[in-house]
């Protein structure tokens, strides 16, 4: 028998890919059967088969055509090399009934090679000893190789060829294979049955398929594929069952084939072993590596949950919880009742939160909005030179890579001049500066002790009202009632909305405060060269703009008295406001306003508004805007009180005062009441000239009856005017006079006081402008404020100091550091508004004129509409004055 050189046994290895003692039911599974069937039947079929009825699955196609290709291969080595000499017919006989099944398929293959090759087949159908060759009549006529050539015709044991032939030694050593039994269990069936019953052997799966072709191809497919072996043959099956034979069990071979490392490893090629070998290395190597681990080692780690069942109930022990969470509270022995079933909780792991970045805001107008109307800070002739300059108008988008600095930019553009940026704009204060210790920060003010109390029953409580009547178009500028009047605007008491309404300063203050950020909150503390800590801006503020707000704890008087005996006994530095009400706000605990130092020449005021029906306290802007890097500053008005008290003041200022001290008097008589008075006094005057005329008149004329008719037009003129006259009537000239210039007074102090009265109230209908009223309240403000003041208490005026102007200021009052502490035994109390020793010992609005012996500010400010103004609100700081013309 011709042996395949062992390359293309490799290759044929290799393409079958089966194990070698199992080859043949492997083969016989994936790639054989078809292989062998298509042979079968061209043996058995009268016509040579079409290819396409043989290979009706693609692997199996692949394998046939790979095997056939191999074989055809080694056919025609074996016939370029001298013919083996012939075999005698027995010798060829038994040889080839020796073969196995498996050989059988391979000499179907053969046969299938015949067929495609013609000659062959017809050589091969001569054979006689084969049972499956075909009749000599059906064999084409011989055209190839002469007949001695045929009857070596090689028998190819693929058992040989695969290399496991040394299993099959028994087979190829005179074996009768047809009377041996074999088992070979297929999915419960066997070789042996099959042959048994005649269905395995060529001849059996001629006889049982019968007929056609197709149908024969079936059959065998159906008993010798794993697709037939799974449907077990019932028939089979009963003859197995009654037949008396002993079954042999074969040891090779038994039930399901069992995978391990060795058999595995022999179907491998050398190459094959190889890189197994390799792999099993590394395998090694990482089970070594991981020898070290609790894993490994089979170590819990992770508490282990266990249940249990008690009572019919389950019951789920966890782990003690981490001593960290919880602080463990004794239970008393009462409570350490059985517990109850406890529910399994899985803690999650603790979520990372991801920290959000801030982001600084670059450029010149960051925290800060872009002036709305751009023309508002020109001259006319910038205004005219903008005109011809289009392209500096806004394009309404705005600028927020790179915007011009704020106030100036534009006009720097308009004159066409280099300029220079702020340096610390980009340079704010590196952190890790020095703070004070014991400042404790709080944004908003709190009432401490019974001050709370108080502040609400002060009957001033309910009079902060105010109503404006101003339209989106007017924006709550500079008429806004309710701005004059240093009352913040909300829903409650303007229509304009927040959109449009600039009178929000508080509420501006909180978005921006809340939204963060260095350059929007605008200020940071510094440490001055020699005045302790201080405050400065790192952005531009508008002149009035809100900077910060003072805030702290408010307490009453008494007990500010309490903490600087006691708590502040060793400070150097108090940070106590006059506030309203006869209370003080406390900053020591308190916002960073507290750190705002004096100057002769502020750049900012403290003022006082109200917000929501609330006094609140805060620093603006003055009357220019704020650079960046500049430092805040406002004049204290600071009162020492008494010598020992004054400090130095080193605010460094042209007009420096030289000492924290109050300011210089700013007691001026007002010019235009004066001239309103000689005016009015003038009217009066002729009034009553007239008014006497008509009278002497009117005697003469009683009896036409004309003199009624006059009188009630007159009256129809003025009720005022009339009011005044009608009392000058019954006086002499120059006391009439007089009494009708009081008369105009005590009437613009009434329009003040309806008006108030008219905002106060809930009624949307307002005075027919609140422009017009606003205006007048501005021009006869002080009138009004003196004459008000009298008449509310006309006793204490009577025994107040002469010509003592209130100011809107005087209702601050800083108690702050004095060099010179008090003394052992003194008892500091904070006062706010006498600055001379008249006015400390005069009886004030609070009505108690103790002596003070405490330094004290009262900060002062240049005479605007809001100063004069506030003085109109009830407040236990404006002191009694006369009137200038009392
Ligand atoms: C309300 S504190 C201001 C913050 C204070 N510099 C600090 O370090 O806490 C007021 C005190 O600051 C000092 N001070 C403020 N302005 C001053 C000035 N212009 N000249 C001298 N000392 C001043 C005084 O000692 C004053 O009593």
């Amino acid at each position: 028998m011709a042996t395949m050189s062992p390359a293309r046994a490799s290759s044929a290895e290799s393409s079958f890919g089966g194990a070698a003692d199992t080859f043949s039911n492997v083969a016989s599974l994936s790639s054989t059967p078809p292989t062998t069937v298509a042979d079968s039947m061209s043996l058995a079929s009268d016509a040579s088969k079409p290819e396409h009825v043989v290979a009706s699955d693609p692997i199996e196609e692949t394998v046939s055509e790979t095997l056939h290709q191999t074989l055809q291969e080694s056919i025609r080595q074996q016939q370029q090399q001298p013919p083996p000499p012939p075999p005698t017919p027995t010798q060829a006989a038994p040889e080839l009934m020796q073969m196995n099944n498996v050989e059988l398929v391979v000499e179907a293959i053969e046969v299938t090679t015949a067929v495609s090759a013609p000659a062959e087949a017809a050589e091969a159908a001569e054979t006689p000893a084969t049972p499956n060759a075909t009749s000599p009549a059906d064999a084409p006529s011989s055209t190839g190789r002469p007949r001695r050539s045929r009857a070596s015709l090689p028998v190819y044991n693929l058992a040989q060829l695969t290399g496991t032939a040394i299993h099959g030694k028994r087979r190829s050593k005179g074996d009768v294979v047809s009377e041996r039994r074999r088992r070979r269990t297929i999915a419960g069936d066997t070789w042996a049955d099959n042959n048994e019953d005649g269905g395995a052997s060529p001849d059996g799966v001629a006889k049982s398929a019968g007929g056609t072709a197709g149908d024969r191809i079936n059959a065998l497919d159906s008993q010798r594929s794993m697709r037939g072996a799974s449907t077990p043959n019932s028939k089979v099956s009963k003859k197995r069952a009654l037949s008396p034979e002993p079954r042999r069990i074969s040891t090779r071979s038994t039930g399901t084939p069992v995978e391990n490392l060795a058999n595995k490893l022999t179907t491998l090629g050398k190459r094959g072993r190889k890189s197994v070998d390799k792999g099993l290395s590394r395998v090694a190597l990482e089970i070594k590596r991981l020898q070290d681990t609790n894993e490994f080692a089979g170590i819990d780690t992770k508490p282990v949950l266990y249940t249990t069942w008690a009572k019919g109930k389950l019951v789920t022990h966890t782990d003690p919880e981490p001593a960290t969470k919880k602080r463990k509270v004794p239970e008393s022995p009462k409570k350490a009742a059985p517990t109850k079933a406890e529910t399994p909780v899985e803690e999650a792991p603790p979520m990372k939160q991801r920290r959000i970045k801030k982001w600084l805001e670059h450029g010149l107008y960051s925290g800060q909005e872009a002036p709305m109307d751009i023309y508002k800070s020109l001259t006319p002739t910038e205004r005219k030179s903008l005109a011809d300059m289009p392209e500096l108008m806004p394009s309404g988008k705005p600028n927020g890579t790179l915007p011009q600095p704020i106030f100036n930019g534009l006009r720097l553009l308009i004159r066409g001049r280099d300029f220079k940026l702020p340096y610390d704009i980009c340079n704010p204060l590196p952190p890790g500066q020095p703070k004070p210790d014991e400042w404790r920060k709080m944004t908003r003010n709190r009432f401490v002790g019974n001050a709370s109390a108080i502040w609400k029953k002060n009957p001033h409580f309910n009079d902060y009202q105010s109503k404006c009547v101003c339209t989106p178009e007017d924006g709550c500028a500079e008429s806004c009632q309710n701005r004059i009047m240093l009352y913040e605007c909300d829903q409650t008491n303007c229509n304009v909305g927040p959109a449009h309404c600039q009178n929000r300063a508080f509420a501006r203050l909180q978005e921006r405060t809340k939204a963060g950020g260095k350059y929007r909150v605008g200020v940071e503390v510094i440490k001055t060269e020699d005045r302790g800590y201080g405050i400065r801006s790192n952005r531009c503020f508008e002149p009035n703009q809100i900077i910060m707000e003072y805030t702290g704890e408010i307490i009453t008087e008494e007990e500010c008295d309490r903490r600087m005996n006691e708590k502040y006994k060793e400070n150097q530095c108090y940070y106590l406001m006059s506030f309203d009400q006869n209370m003080i706000i406390d900053a020591t605990t308190g916002s960073i306003a507290r750190f705002v130092n004096h100057s002769c020449t502020p750049n900012c005021r403290m003022i006082k508004w109200i917000v929501s029906g609330q006094p609140r306290m805060a620093l603006f802007a003055g009357d220019r805007a704020i650079m960046t890097g500049e430092e805040l500053t406002y004049d204290y008005n600071f009162d020492p009180f008494s010598a020992k008290n004054v400090q130095k003041c080193l605010c460094g200022s042209a007009n420096c005062r030289g000492v924290l001290g109050p300011k210089s008097k700013e007691v001026k008589p007002p010019k235009a009441p004066k001239e309103d008075l000689k005016k009015s006094i003038k009217a009066g005057v002729k009034a009553g000239k007239r008014k006497l005329k008509e009278l002497i008149r009117d005697k003469g004329d009683d009896e036409d009856g004309t003199a009624a008719k006059r009188r009630k037009i007159k009256k129809a003129t003025g009720a005022a005017a009339g009011k005044g006259l009608t009392r000058a009537l019954s006086t002499a000239s120059l006391k009439a006079a007089k009494n009708a210039a009081k008369v105009v007074k005590r009437s613009v102090s009434t329009i003040s006081v309806n008006a108030k009265a008219t905002l106060g109230s809930k009624s949307p209908k307002l005075p027919a402008s609140g422009r017009k009223l606003a205006s007048i309240k501005r021009k006869s403000t002080v009138v009004k404020t003196y004459s008000k003041k009298i008449s509310m208490t006309p006793k204490k005026a009577a025994t107040s100091p002469p010509k003592q102007l209130s100011s809107r200021k005087s209702s601050l009052t800083i108690v702050a550091a004095s060099t010179a502490r008090p003394g052992k035994g003194s008892s500091p109390s904070v006062k706010s508004t006498p600055s001379t020793k008249e006015a400390k010992d005069a009886p004030t609005s609070r009505g108690r004129g103790r002596p003070r012996k405490h330094a004290i500010a009262s900060p002062a400010s240049g005479p605007t509409p809001r100063k004069a103004l506030d003085i109109a609100r009830p407040s236990h700081d404006i002191r009694i004055v006369e009137s200038p013309t009392a």
